[in-house]
């Protein structure tokens, strides 16, 4: 078995008085991908800030990639983490070439000033480019994509650093269909890619989880209703008892479609 590149154990963050997570045991290989699903409000993105290092537990200790929060420099540890969110992709400067977006992850810092660039991150940042359909958008300036190839670039950028887990809040939501389909097929063709990371990735749908995910996390009012492989998690009976409705769940060729129980 591979071995845990995220563990959390005994988890509870709490902000303001409010519970957000309460008791989260979790452990990620280096060979799984994972979806996490849950209501608004549930805490996903809290649970995935703390696996990117951006947060602390209030309790409860979180190890990522074999160092545990709280005892390690988290500016060494965060380049070895590739994490795409929409509250990130808003600190893009808009007016950004899309190389530098890609270019400026070797620095983790998110606008381009004046750091020097090697040649050797240059080539990386172009075939990274090309890999996510990206390549003819190089100069381009960021803020003027659409939003399917701006989600592209967010996850380019995050692999950029070759990171040794890839994080990626909500990376379909607001895209139109063809776009959505799109992205899924990259993910799913980097997902299954021998030498890809760990990938942890928060949706609110099952449509949006690409093909290959091998497990998922249920997550309800900060608690994990469920966490294993997806075909026993992804159940009518345990996603209907977290979104609280009755739910038929397909699957078929390894994509998931939800709807109301007639
Ligand atoms: N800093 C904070 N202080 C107080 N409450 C917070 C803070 N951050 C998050 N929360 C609350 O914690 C809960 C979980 O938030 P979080 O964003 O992690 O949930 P989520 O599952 O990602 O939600 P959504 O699906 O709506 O994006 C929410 O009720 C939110 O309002």
């Amino acid at each position: 078995m591979a071995s845990s590149v995220l563990e959390l154990q005994s988890v509870s963050f709490v902000r303001d008085g409010k519970t957000i997570l309460d008791g989260i045991d979790w452990t990620v290989t280096g060979d799984q991908r994972w979806v996490v699903l849950g209501p608004n409000g549930a805490g996903k993105t809290t649970l995935l800030q703390l696996a990117a290092a951006l947060q602390h537990p209030s309790s409860g200790t979180v190890s990522i990639l074999d160092t545990t929060l709280g005892r390690t420099d988290v500016f060494e540890l965060r380049p070895r983490i590739g994490f795409a969110s929409s509250a990130l992709a808003k600190r893009i400067p808009a007016e950004e070439t899309v190389l530098n977006v890609v270019l400026t992850a070797a620095y983790s810092v998110t606008g381009r000033w004046n750091e020097r660039y090697e040649d050797i991150d240059v080539r990386r940042a172009q075939r990274v480019l090309q890999e996510w359909r990206l390549g003819h958008l190089e100069q381009r300036r960021f803020g003027t994509l659409s939003d399917g190839e701006q989600k592209r670039v967010q996850i380019a950028r995050a692999i950029m650093t070759d990171p040794e887990i890839l994080l990626l809040d909500e990376p379909a939501a607001s895209l139109d269909l063809g776009a959505r389909e799109e992205l899924l097929q990259l993910l799913a063709a980097y997902a299954s890619s021998d030498d890809a990371p760990a990938i942890v990735m928060v949706t609110h749908h099952v449509e949006e989880i690409p093909v290959g995910f091998s497990h998922a996390l249920l997550l309800t009012e900060g608690r994990i209703a469920a966490a294993g492989p997806v075909a026993e998690v992804l159940t009518a009976e345990r996603l209907g008892s977290a979104f609280g409705l009755e739910l038929e769940v397909v699957e078929q060729a390894g994509r998931f479609t939800a709807r109301a129980a007639s």
